[in-house]
């Protein structure tokens, strides 16, 4: 049973029980946003602040809270000294769970911002905000509702106290007294036999029962010893004892040289002395020991040699004056950095945040998971030291707790991270960097569906940042906005470094025909050329990269003949083959066909789909090459901890002649002997059924390209493929950014893809396809209901996003057509894609929509899954 009025023990006072009136002389209201992520509980719900809790609680606080028969953790998004609620019937905040509130008024603001605009809860937004490690775990405490508490029930509880009988039922209620609150697992776990009266005990009144919030993770402590009294004192008792105790002689002579407390762990290991000796000292009173927090620090023992800043080069200058004037300015600008591989990006964001802490300012620096390397790292961590926290999902979850708080704390002023970084609660941020803004992985694919970039932007903005974007591959649509004409959108500040540094030459490209290999008569996955080039490589002991990339792998059918792709009549996409039916199927349209037996191009038989493996490209290098030293690197191989690090770092030492892999080698590395890059085969992803195929083939290619040559020794690079005239690749192998901007925003426009227009993905799954189709059309046509109403006009023909001037505001609904997976764990998914452009609240319109579904929701078991601007269409 639950004890009415009996307040749960605040993490605060360390499991005390709260005493006190629920008002005090202040009144003060918190509104506060509650763990369950559903429409009902999705707005603020006000609770009583009590005067002992006060001076802790503030907007940004994680709190306990009653909530109908539960207590359940919330984020504190408001406070007030009045509320619109019937006061007498509001309900207290019972607990505090953090001493700093773990989030501040500008991530509160943040969190709404992203439910309005990812159409998502805001429990979610804010939860994605925090470390795993402060997710809320329930758990039943028991705690003493006798005596010390004022509440109804204490009276009754001090009485039925004084019957209680037996001396272990005395055992037990001392025990819990004396700890205020004790988990009801653990108090059984200490009277394993006690169950009975326990209840008993419960139902007499003298414990309570209470719901508590707790971390899942807690703070890490460590023991530690100091010496209890000056010098002279331990040496004259270390002469006391007898022969008998050598160890703690020994003991009490090494704490008089020892000022400073030492770990125990340490201290037992380095005298070789068991922690008992130490026990019986501090018994004696000679040495104290106590409890410390300490940080898991997942670089500790780490010596990072400390670097300068290099001089600039020219076209470093010309990037970082810019950046530093609205640094200077406290101006929220946003630059996108446009600089060829090699050079020197990384250069101007180190001297960019150097500006931004010499402000006294705070910094983040978001990476992509992939390249979060040692090296990466180092780099950052040798020029500002210390002041450094890392987080990336390799952390174990206390490791990544505890740099988290370092940020909290104000120990650290610069974050280094993947992309839930973007959310580190830093109040005086100065800069934001975003290196290879390009990458998919800054979109969160559950929900809140977030991109990391248009956070960091609204952030910034928020606190007068400056945002810088680097790639060497920007975005078509972070580059369509430094050209950004609309009145409702600032643009972005376009910044290039056309050249490496110190004139190193970008490396020569060779494309290499695959069908021309085939008819020579070479069926092997490397053609002649790059085989004669990594021979070479071997024998001038330089290195090489091979990439594989398995991403769209066996999922196109391709003629080995001619390199014809299978592809929509109607969508200029190609189709996705399906194993289990033999069919070819359209994602955007619903066209399927069966798989054909010749190419319907040249009529060859060689048509397949296609599949290899890095292991089967390991295996053939070793059968052409023996005794070549190969590191392979890919999911399988670097699963485990730190095992990505530990093969870079082989790799770097020059134990391996290849380092072969998938994307995950493709970017970020420096290695100054690599000389050769091998790209096993570029259509892997052109084929992929995704309007972003070319532009995400030209950044592959341009990105693995960059790891040749990026020091002294020259490189040169062999991409080999079937569609060797793919504008994507042709591009790639002449590092010309410019003309494939040219083409594909050519073909976006005439499609209607971003950056022409914006996109909002909606699936919906359910076990019967009619009820799908029902509820996507119904979709449909209220959304496009909505927008008729809205009197922005008709909705224009299909297709009609290119004939119209590129500014004309313009809105569609496609759909409801099956999704590129069509069934997902016995769920069948149809989707609809909304296509607009211009200042419209299409989230608005699309929530609204959504909500008129909740009902056929949670009654018919219907899934609706809404992604803003999505990355993955599938
Ligand atoms: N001003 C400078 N003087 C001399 N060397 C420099 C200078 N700036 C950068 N470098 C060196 O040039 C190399 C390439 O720089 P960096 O790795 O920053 O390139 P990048 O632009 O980030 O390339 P990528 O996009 O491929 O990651 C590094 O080895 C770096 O130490
Ligand atoms: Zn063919
Ligand atoms: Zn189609």
């Amino acid at each position: 049973m639950t004890k009415e009025g009996a307040t749960a023990p605040s993490a605060l006072y360390d499991g005390a029980l709260l005493q006190g009136d629920l008002f005090g002389e202040r009144r003060l209201y918190a509104q506060v946003i509650v763990d369950v992520p559903a429409k009902q509980t999705n707005r603020p719900f006000d609770y009583i602040v009590p005067p002992q809790l006060q001076s802790w609680v503030a907007v940004g606080s994680r709190v306990g809270v009653p909530f109908g028969p539960r207590t359940l953790q919330g984020f504190v998004v408001g406070m007030s000294d009045r509320t619109s609620m019937d006061a007498g019937k509001l309900k207290p905040v019972e607990q505090v769970l953090d001493l700093v509130p773990p989030l501040n008024p500008e991530l509160v603001d943040l969190a709404r911002w992203m439910s309005r605009t990812y159409i998502c809860h805001e429990i979610t937004a804010l939860q994605a905000m925090i470390p795993g490690a402060l997710k809320a775990k329930y758990e039943k405490m028991i705690a003493f509702a006798g005596e010390e508490t004022h509440s109804p029930a204490g009276e009754t509880g001090r009485q039925a106290y004084m019957f209680a009988r037996s001396p272990e039922e005395e055992n037990i209620v001392a025990f819990v007294k004396q700890k205020g609150a004790v988990p009801a697992e653990a108090l059984l776990r200490r009277f394993p036999d006690a169950s009975l009266m326990l209840r008993n005990l419960l139902e007499q009144g003298i414990l309570a029962e209470i719901n508590s919030v707790k971390d899942r993770m807690n703070a890490k402590k460590v023991l530690y010893v100091e010496a209890a009294a000056d010098r002279a004192t331990m040496l004259e008792q270390a002469e006391k004892l007898g022969a008998g105790a050598k160890r703690q002689k020994e003991l009490m002579v090494f704490f008089a040289g020892q000022p400073e407390p030492l770990p125990l762990a340490e201290l037992t290991e380095k005298l070789n002395i068991s922690a008992g000796s130490v026990k019986a000292l501090a018994e004696k009173g000679w040495l104290s020991v106590q409890e410390r927090e300490v940080y898991r620090d997942p670089y500790a023992g780490r010596q990072f040699a400390k670097t300068e800043p290099l001089p600039l080069t020219d076209q470093q200058r010309g990037a970082f004056v810019p950046i530093s004037a609205a640094l200077e300015e406290r101006e929220h600008r946003v630059f996108l950095l446009h600089g060829v591989t090699g050079s020197g990006k990384t250069e101007v964001y180190l001297q960019s945040i150097q500006q931004c802490l010499d402000q006294g300012r705070e910094a983040i620096v978001l990476v992509p998971e992939i390249s979060l390397t040692p090296q990466m790292v180092e780099r950052f961590k040798s020029r500002f030291g210390d002041a450094v926290a890392v987080m990336h999902s390799r952390l174990s979850q206390g490791e990544r707790y505890d740099e988290w708080r370092k940020i909290g704390t104000k120990q650290v002023s610069v974050v280094i991270g993947a992309r839930s970084a973007v959310f580190a609660p830093f109040t005086k941020l100065g800069l934001i960097i975003i290196d290879e803004e390009h990458e998919a992985s800054y979109k969160q694919e559950e929900s809140p569906k977030y991109h990391a970039r248009d956070v960091a932007v609204q952030r910034a903005s928020h606190q007068g940042a400056v945002v810088v974007l680097g790639s060497a591959t920007p975005s078509l649509e972070s580059y369509a906005r430094t050209n950004e004409r609309s009145a409702d959108r600032s643009p972005f500040q376009l910044l290039t470094m056309e050249d490496r540094v110190e004139g190193r030459p970008l490396p020569a490209v060779h494309i290499v025909d695959l069908r021309e290999e085939l008819k020579e008569g070479n069926r092997s996955m490397f053609s002649r050329g790059l085989y004669k080039a990594i021979e070479e490589r071997l024998h001038k002991k330089e290195q090489t990269v091979l990439l594989l990339n398995r991403r769209g792998y066996s999922t196109f059918v391709m003629c080995r003949s001619c390199g014809y792709v299978v592809q929509c009549p109607h969508c200029d996409i190609s189709l996705t083959y399906h194993q289990v039916s033999r069919t070819m199927r359209c994602h955007y349209c619903g066209l399927s066909e069966p798989e054909p037996k010749k190419c319907p191009s040249c009529e060859s038989e060689h048509i397949r789909y296609f599949g290899t493996g890095t292991q089967r490209v390991e295996e053939e290098l070793g059968k052409l090459f023996p005794g070549i030293r190969v590191i392979r690197m890919d999911v399988d191989t670097t699963s485990e901890k730190g095992a990505h690090e530990r093969l870079l770092t082989r790799f770097r030492n020059k134990q391996a002649d290849v380092l072969l892999g998938t994307q995950m080698v493709a970017k970020g590395l420096d290695f100054p002997d690599v000389t050769l890059v091998g790209v096993i085969a570029a259509d892997t992803v052109l084929h992929l059924p995704d309007f972003r195929a070319a532009e995400k083939t030209f950044q592959l290619l341009t990105q693995v390209a960059g790891r040749a040559g990026r020091h002294k020794l020259p490189g040169e690079v062999f991409i080999q493929t079937y569609t060797p005239d793919h504008y994507s690749i042709v591009t790639a192998s002449h590092h010309d950014y410019a003309s494939f901007l040219e083409t594909e925003l050519e073909m976006r426009r005439e499609r209607g893809y971003p950056p022409y227009c914006d996109l909002v993905l909606i699936t919906f799954s359910h076990e019967q396809v009619p009820m799908l189709v029902r509820a996507g059309e119904s979709f449909a046509v209220r959304l496009k209901d909505k927008w008729k109403r809205s009197g922005a006009g008709p909705a224009p023909e299909r297709g009609g996003l290119c004939g119209r001037g590129v500014d004309a505001p313009y809105f569609e609904v496609y759909g409801p057509v099956a999704s590129p997976i069509p069934r997902i764990k016995d769920r069948y998914r149809f989707q609809c894609m909304v296509k607009y452009r211009g200042d419209i609240d299409v989230s608005g319109m699309i929530a609204e929509v959504a909500a008129a579904f909740d009902d056929t929701v949670r009654q018919e078991k219907l899934q609706i899954g809404i992604d803003v601007n999505p990355q993955v269409l599938m």
